[in-house]
């Protein structure tokens, strides 16, 4: 079985209480899906400089190291292969997030009960996680 390293941002507006969500786009598996931004680690790259690569690639911010805290890693079993995904929260970032790969994206607010579906499986479990550190 596969495994597939991946990272994901959680980009924490603090004054809206409310982080970035992304759908992915249309070409890509569970294309219309809501998660976190982020992507696959390339090979011989640090969970912290894939997300800085990501970020910029889908989002166009930039982001530096002391505004990262890494704060957790899941595993999640898909049939094709087993994907870890690095957690990193982002609590400051140069631009306004744009969407570069045609993905949708929405701030969704944590202390409101805003319906958003369809979520990837891990987004749920992440957002239960997350109540541990927001
Ligand atoms: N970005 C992101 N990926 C996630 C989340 N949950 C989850 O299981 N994944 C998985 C899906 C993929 O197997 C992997 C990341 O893939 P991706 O397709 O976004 O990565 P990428 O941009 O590097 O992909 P590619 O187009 O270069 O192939 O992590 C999530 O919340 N955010």
């Amino acid at each position: 079985m596969p495994i597939i390293n991946a990272c994901l941002g959680i980009i924490y507006n603090k004054l809206e209480n409310s982080v970035l969500l992304a759908c992915r786009p249309e070409g890509k598996p569970f294309a219309g899906y809501w998660e976190f931004p982020g992507g696959k680690l390339e090979r011989d790259e640090s969970a912290f400089a894939a997300l800085i690569r990501e970020l910029n690639e889908e989002l166009d911010i930039i982001v530096a190291i002391p505004n990262l805290s890494y704060l957790d890693q899941i595993e999640y079993q898909y049939p094709h292969a087993l994907v870890t995904l690095d957690i990193i929260l982002v609590t400051a970032w140069q631009n306004e997030p744009q969407p570069l790969e045609g993905q949708k994206l929405f701030w969704y607010q944590l202390d409101k009960d805003i319906e958003l579906e369809p979520l990837l499986p891990t987004t749920a479990k992440i957002f239960e996680l997350l109540a541990n550190y927001l």
